[in-house]
């Protein structure tokens, strides 16, 4: 299948690595002003895949425009962009699947919802789930899910995307895989502040009760909540909430150790996002919000975390 991958940083790179490496014909593009497309273009890596030679690497919208299948992952504030780019192109019989974890931070809006703003007649998919770079790279498969309101495009996909290295599951719940995925970046960045604040040990009741608070915000949004407790969200923690390579977990620890982090963290946005959707769906999102605290409001993270414990005492489910 001829598929074009569209933004080339550490995901969209290695998705354009992966899908060549199944047997797909692949063009990547990447913004001509792009500091790591023009490392791409000059030497095929950027440390952690290397490309085929075959693979067409080009700066012209248009021309990766062409492919049947649009596989998108760039930053996600940078979507709402990128799509109105895309709102007067003629993308007629193509499918557009969109690899991205984030929220609009502004609106709280899925990334689906964006999309359909813009292109309501085109087909639309996300791919999400747990998965780093340097494990796929090293062999090491991982399960992942294809969601999207038709199940034709999602058999589609997954018959062409899979393979011994990545093993899909259909989603069913596009709410609740979109807001689980994003939102797990956001308990990524509460991990590693408990790293940095060397209280690795909470990590346990992070996942607990992170989980819950992601399950309710999901059903009040009208998703299933069960959602939260699979690969897109609960799936997704050992890569996000223990990973030395999880940008949102060392986002969070560099934070709380007075430290910059250079590398996109979703997270940050992502948790402004959630304190919209909290009050838009009438959701108590403590961790979200203490996650806020610190790192919009400026709060002492140990004082925020203690405030955690002095919440009133309630059911645990
Ligand atoms: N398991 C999974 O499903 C994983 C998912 N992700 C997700 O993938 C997404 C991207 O993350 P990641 O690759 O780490 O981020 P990076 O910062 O490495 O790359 C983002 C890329 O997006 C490009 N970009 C931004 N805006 C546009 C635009 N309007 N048009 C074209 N390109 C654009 C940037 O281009 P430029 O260089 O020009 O600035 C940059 O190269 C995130 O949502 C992240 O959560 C990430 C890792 C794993
Ligand atoms: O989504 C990811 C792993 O599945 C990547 O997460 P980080 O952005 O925290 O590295």
């Amino acid at each position: 299948m001829q598929i074009s991958v569209i933004g080339c940083g550490r995901w969209g790179s290695f998705l354009a690595w992966y899908l060549n490496g199944i047997g797909h014909q692949i063009t990547l593009y990447g913004r001509e002003s792009s500091r790591k497309f023009t490392e791409l273009r000059k030497t095929g890596t950027n440390g952690l895949v290397t490309l085929d030679e075959k693979m067409n690497l080009t700066s012209d919208l248009g021309a990766a425009l062409k492919s049947q299948i649009l596989v998108i992952s760039i930053g996600a504030q940078s979507f709402r962009s990128l799509m109105e780019q895309l709102s007067s192109r003629d993308l007629a019989g193509k499918t557009v699947v969109l690899c991205m974890k984030g929220l609009e931070a502004g609106t709280g809006k899925r990334l689906t919802q964006i999309f359909e703003e813009y292109r309501p007649d085109t087909p639309v998919a996300v791919w999400v789930g747990p998965g780093h770079v340097q494990d796929f790279t090293r062999g090491i498969p991982n399960c992942m899910v294809i969601d999207s309101r038709s199940m034709q495009v999602k058999k589609e996909l997954v018959n062409a995307f899979s393979s011994d290295l990545i093993r899909f599951y259909y989603g069913d719940d596009l709410i609740g895989n979109e807001i689980g995925a994003a939102s797990k970046n956001v308990i990524g960045i509460a991990a590693g502040m408990l790293d940095g604040l060397n209280k690795t040990a909470l990590k346990g009741a992070l996942m607990s009760r992170g989980t819950r608070e992601i399950a309710r915000l999901i059903r009040k949004m009208g998703g299933n909540e069960i959602t939260a407790y699979g690969l897109a969200h609960l799936g997704d923690y050992e890569a996000t909430v223990f990973s030395p390579y999880s940008h949102n977990r060392r986002f969070g620890e560099a934070f709380v150790r007075g430290e910059d982090y250079g590398e996109l963290a979703e997270g940050v946005a992502t948790t402004k996002a959630m304190l919209t959707l909290g009050r838009q769906y009438q959701a108590e999102l403590p961790i979200s919000d203490a996650v806020n605290r610190v790192i919009n409001q400026g709060e002492e993270p140990n004082r925020v975390l203690s405030d955690l414990f002095l919440r009133s005492i309630k059911m645990e489910f």
